[in-house]
Formats: C-alpha cells, structure tokens, sequence
C-alpha cells in the first residue's frame, strides 16, 4: 500500500477532546451542558449500536444525552408529539431521530418537525436550503466529518475534481454541496450514470456512498487520488466493510479512508459539534 491513511478513529479523539475542552469552559462559567435527545423506534439492531455509540461520545465531552425508546408500532402522531415535547425543551439542544423510521412513519414529515436551531442531523429543509445557499447553520454530519478529514491531508481543495458515487439525501447530495463549496469541480454519480469507471478515472477525489461492499475497484482509482469510503457494509461472516476495495484503491490512492474506523467516528464527532453548536445558539437566544 502508498496511499496514507486517513485515521477517522484519531481525528475522531482529537475533536472529541477540543469538545470537551469547551464545555469544560461552558460549565466553569455557570451554563448548562449541552444537551442531546435520541429517539430510537422499533429494534434494529444495527441502529442500536449506532445509538448506543452516539451516546457514549456524549457522554465522554460531557454533554447530557437522554434516550427515548419506543415500539416499533409507536404512530407517527405519537413520535410527532414527542418531538413537540422536545422542541419545548429548553434543557435539550439536539435532536436526533434514528433513520430508518417503521413504514407507518413519514420521516420527511418528522424531520420537518424538528426545531431548524435542534436539527443536529442538518436534515430539515431549511438546515438544507441554508447548505444550497452556502450561508450554512447545521451541516449534515456524514459530508461534514467528510469534509474535516479532508481538511487534514493539507492539500487545497479548489479545482480538483470530485466524483460523488450515491444521490441520498443524507450523504451524497449534501457531500457534493461541501465540495462545491469548497471550490471542487463536482459530479454526482447513481445508478444511472452511463460510465461510472470513466468519472472516477478523472477523479482527484472519490467519495463512495452506495452501500455495495467493493464496488469501487482499485483500476479506477486515478495515481494520487483521495478516496473516500462512506459505505458500511456487514458481511454474512459480520465483518464491517466499505464501498470500496481498499487494498487495490489503496496501492494508487494518496489518501484512503478504511472501513471500519473512517468516515463513521468521523460522522459521530460532526453529531457532537452540532450539537455544541446548537447550544450555542440555543443559549444566545
Ligand atoms: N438520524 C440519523 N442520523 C445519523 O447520523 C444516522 C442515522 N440516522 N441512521 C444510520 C446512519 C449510520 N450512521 C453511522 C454512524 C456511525 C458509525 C460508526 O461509528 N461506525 C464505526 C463502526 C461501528 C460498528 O461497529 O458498527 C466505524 O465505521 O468505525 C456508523 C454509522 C449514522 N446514521
């Protein structure tokens, strides 16, 4: 392997720490710790963990995290009104509904719910619309933590090509908004495109969110690219892999994200600088 890595786990630690510096400094001046609500409904496993983890960062820079577990059979009027609850809150700075939500749920409808100034997720229309207009409030954690890790490698980002493989909503639409922002030349890619091997050939950076493990090879990775593996995929063995293959993006790449250990402690750290972030504004009225 040439490429070096970018450690998401490390940069994780280091933000959680300047984090905790700061509500260290919140707390000596007589305020109260920022506050974080989960909202967890049905019992998948997989968003058990992810909670279980967002809590424990909580709990590790000091904020106050409170969990609100409810039945897979919980209406969406119940859920609605619970999010009323915490939107009334003045102790709660953060919200976070777990995704994906039971079919009987609308999640637009209750991401729409969500207070703009406690949407720490970045996902409510106007949380978006301000991203659009690049006079940013809450950035969506994922591109964000993405954008931090680039940060890290030192290299400029104006005019370098950048190819978002995946069109979500909570991924690669708002990466792609980050990289436009910061000057790159932006594709996105989906199922659609007619020639995704050639888009990544011309790629400087390449930011996978499809959720396929392997399915970024690394013949398509151009010499000195920086490739970005958003996908977490488990295996039937229960092996955490990317979107990408690492070893082969890894023998061109100049900088290579790994699975597990990249981008999501990545996405976990944005979630408590958001946070942070809202109660900063929370407490300045
Ligand atoms: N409202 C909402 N906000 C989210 O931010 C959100 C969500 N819903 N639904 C699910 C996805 C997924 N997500 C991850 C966060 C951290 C890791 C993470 O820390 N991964 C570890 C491994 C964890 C493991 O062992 O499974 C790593 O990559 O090293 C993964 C995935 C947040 N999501």
């Amino acid at each position: 392997m040439t490429a070096q890595l970018l450690d998401g786990k490390s940069i994780a630690a280091d933000i959680r720490q300047q984090i905790k510096t700061r509500v260290d400094a919140l707390l000596a001046a007589g305020q109260r710790a920022p506050g974080l609500a989960v909202v967890l409904v049905g019992e998948n496993p997989a968003s058990q963990v992810y909670v279980r983890n967002k809590r424990k960062a909580c709990a590790e820079v000091g904020f106050r995290s409170e969990l609100h577990e409810l039945p897979a059979s919980t209406t969406q009027d119940e859920l609605l009104a619970l999010i009323d609850r915490l939107n009334a809150d003045a102790t709660i700075d953060g919200i976070l509904v777990q995704l994906p939500l039971p079919e009987q749920i609308d999640e637009a409808l209750v991401t729409e719910r969500i207070l703009p100034t406690k949407d720490v997720d970045g996902f409510h229309p106007y949380n978006v619309g301000r991203l659009v207009l690049r006079m940013p409030l809450l950035r969506p954690c994922t591109p964000k933590g993405v954008m931090t890790m680039l940060a890290r490698t030192g290299q400029s980002l104006a005019g370098l090509d950048a190819v978002v493989i995946g069109q979500s909503n909570i991924v690669g639409r708002p990466m792609a908004l980050e990289l436009l922002a910061a000057r790159c030349t932006v594709t996105i890619c989906h199922s659609r495109t007619k020639d995704l091997a050639e888009q990544v050939r011309g790629a400087d950076i390449v930011v996978a969110a499809v959720g396929r493990p392997g399915f970024v090879p690394g013949e398509w990775i151009k010499v000195g690219a920086t490739v970005i593996d958003v996908g977490i995929n488990r295996t039937e063995a229960g092996k955490l892999v990317g979107d990408v293959d690492f070893a082969g993006c890894a023998e061109r790449a100049a900088w290579i994200t790994p699975v597990p250990g990249g981008v999501g402690p990545m996405t976990i750290a944005s979630l408590l600088e958001n946070t942070l972030q809202a109660a900063e504004l929370h407490a300045a009225g």
